[in-house]
């Protein structure tokens, strides 16, 4: 059985040396859990509870330069087993809800051809009763392909999409997944209609199809739906969205208009993503939404209970719907298990989960270094003129060294690059920079195009971008140039950078907080660690983790990299170079400025997407 006995000795100094491994594994992650142990406000359980995930975007190694978000996939699937064994102890219900988003953001998920091949396989590994699509998993066909093989056809009547559509065979196009999903709890007994929805999307690959809320609730099939399961036969409906729970965004409010129309008394929850923020919002007393952030730092906790009447006061709904946002690392999941040793909280599935993601990450050679950082670079932390501002670095360092792909392409002499912000996804950390940093900074390979207009339009255009809002974006075909979390500001009183509390200070900010400072992580119990400091429909009291929250500063729609001639006159030929992902936007910002171009105008400059610009930055020892 082990091989003749010549092998036998190997065999044993193999498994020796696994074992080892293995123990310093478990020790490190034990002596972790020691180091970091903030206190923590505790989960409240009602008859059904869900664990929310959204925007995803490919994080399942954990933020390995963020204690406060450093659980990996494993942990977190370990986390949930032994929720769902607490849940069923107690005699309630525990459900697991994703809303999208698994792409676009980490080296593991996009470093891969086809864009998702080997984090897929780890998402999946994750029990979720109800998940739906998000806009990053339509971009591109490959990932719509992934999504529909792999993820809908895994999840099976789990994958609810009530109006995203894929191309099966030429020109037949079938629902992604199942539009919607009746079920019994378990435990509880509680009857469920699930549906999931995508916002109004229209960046999609041809071979998908999304129809806009509006359209959908004027469709037979919903009214149909919702006239086959009349409301004694539903105690809960569920909405599972790819789209921001907050009142400012329109599209929940008029489903939930049509909602109502059917099931004026019914319990209703939302699950929302997109907008990348901790938010949670109450509809109606019967009816709430929550949002669990981005990129593995946040498990959203809901929890309903199904048997208390309605009542029209408004304080009753949190007698009924209770939410927390768990900051996704290991003191925190094994504080809510109420398990204090790693050793029993890891679960079989969750440590080959963990190992499933290391494997990945060395195959890939994520963590190769190839250069050093210097300093950190912050999003929003500070402003876009401060020399540690990411955007700062680029338009200074890092756009002027972009060049050309090939000698054939005419120049002018004078050229402003724009990039939209919302291309960068993450700080850049002082230390190593390696292949995932690339990723994590700026994942997407989009090409770099060239459209020559007159000096007096191209300087113009950067501040029309910046100045539409919102409403901008709209006209332009619904192109969400702006970064989603700055859509929803929110007002908080804050600490002031020079660390003096000012209580009645307002300080402009979306409704989170940039917290990615290394260096200020501090790991003593006593004193608050920088981060997300929520205030939502509930209150402040939602995340788990009382955290200080730091001031962070607004970012443009888009950024410029100039190379001009002061003195040249205002009708000097000048190269306006930009990302293929926003032309419609460039061409709506010259026409706003009164000059018309057509989009067969632009042409193709170069491919090496900002990803790549960084990399050779970095290589080249620059930083
Ligand atoms: O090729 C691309 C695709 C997207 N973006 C940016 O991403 C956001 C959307 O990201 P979510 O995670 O769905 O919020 C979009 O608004 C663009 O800012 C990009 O730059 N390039
Ligand atoms: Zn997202
Ligand atoms: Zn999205």
């Amino acid at each position: 059985m082990f091989g003749n006995s010549r092998s036998r000795p190997i065999t044993i100094l193999l498994a020796l040396i696994v074992t080892v491994i293995a123990t310093i594994l478990l020790l490190r992650r034990s002596a972790y859990h020691r180091e970091y142990a903030p206190s923590l406000r505790n989960l409240e359980w009602r008859d059904i509870n869900f664990v929310h995930t959204t925007d995803t975007h490919g994080w399942y190694s954990g933020h390995l330069n963020q204690k406060q978000y450093q659980a990996d996939w494993g942990d977190f699937i370990s986390f949930t087993t032994h929720l769902r064994e607490i849940a069923h102890a107690k005699g309630q219900d525990l459900l697991l809800v994703d809303s999208g988003d698994r792409h676009d953001g980490n080296g593991l998920s996009d470093a891969t051809k086809p864009n998702g091949a080997k984090s897929l396989p780890i998402f999946i590994q994750q029990d979720y009763d109800i998940l739906t699509i998000g806009n990053h998993e339509l971009y591109e066909f490959e990932n719509s392909k992934a999504e529909y093989d792999i993820v809908a056809k895994h999840y099976n009547t789990n994958y609810v999409c009530s109006n995203v559509e894929y191309e099966v065979s030429e020109g037949v196009f079938k629902p992604i997944g199942n539009k919607y999903k009746y079920f019994t709890t378990p435990m509880k007994g509680i009857r469920i209609l699930a549906l999931g929805f995508l916002f109004d999307f229209r960046r999609n690959n041809d071979h998908t199809r999304v129809k806009p809320i509006s359209q959908v609730i004027e469709e037979s099939w919903i009214g149909d739906l919702f006239s086959e399961f009349t409301p004694d036969k539903v105690d809960l409906i569920v909405i599972n969205g790819h789209i921001p729970v907050s009142h400012d965004w329109e599209e929940l409010q008029t489903l939930h208009t049509f909602i109502r129309k059917f099931y004026p008394d019914t319990k209703i929850q939302y699950f929302g993503g997109h907008s990348h923020i901790r938010d949670f919002a109450v509809y109606d007393n019967k009816s709430t939404g929550l949002q669990s952030g981005r990129f593995c730092e946040t498990v959203g906790w809901l929890g309903i209970n199904t048997n208390i009447s309605q009542s029209s006061s408004n304080s009753a709904v949190s007698n009924i719907f209770t939410r927390s946002y768990i900051d996704f690392n290991l003191h925190s999941f094994m504080y809510h298990t109420g398990i204090t040793s790693y050793e029993k909280f890891t679960t079989q599935k969750g440590q080959h989960v963990s190992q499933q993601i290391k494997k990945a990450r060395n195959e890939l050679g994520l963590e190769t270094i190839v250069g050093h950082v210097n300093s950190n670079y912050y999003m929003d932390y500070v402003s876009i003129t401060h020399p540690k501002s990411v955007f700062k670095l680029l338009s200074d360092k890092i756009l002027p060294t972009l060049k050309p792909t090939n000698d054939f392409i005419e120049l002018s002499s004078e050229r402003i690059i724009i990039i939209n912000t919302g291309s960068i996804r993450y700080d850049l950390y002082k230390g190593p920079f390696t292949l995932d940093t690339e990723y994590i900074v700026s994942p997407f390979r989009n090409n770099w195009v060239k459209l020559t207009v007159p000096k007096k339009y191209a300087v113009g255009v950067t501040n029309v971008l910046n100045s539409g809002g919102y409403i901008l974006n709209k006209k332009v075909d619904n192109l969400h140039l702006l970064p989603p979390q700055q859509r929803s500001p929110r007002y908080i009183t804050s600490k002031i950078p020079d660390g003096s509390r000012n209580p009645s200070q307002k300080v402009f900010q979306s409704s989170e907080f940039s917290y990615s400072i290394n260096e200020d992580i501090v790991f003593e119990s006593k004193q608050l660690t920088k981060g997300y400091v929520t205030h939502d429909d509930f209150g402040d009291d939602g995340d788990d983790t009382p955290h200080r929250a730091v001031v962070t500063h607004k970012v443009p729609n888009v950024i410029e990299s100039t190379c001009l001639d002061q003195d040249s006159s205002d009708d000097t030929p000048t190269d306006l170079i930009f990302y293929d992902f926003i032309i419609p936007n460039i061409i709506w910002a010259l026409h706003e400025l009164g000059f018309e171009a057509e989009k067969s105008q632009v042409s193709f400059f170069s491919s090496d997407y900002l990803g790549k610009l960084l990399n050779e930055y970095a290589r080249n020892d620059k930083f």
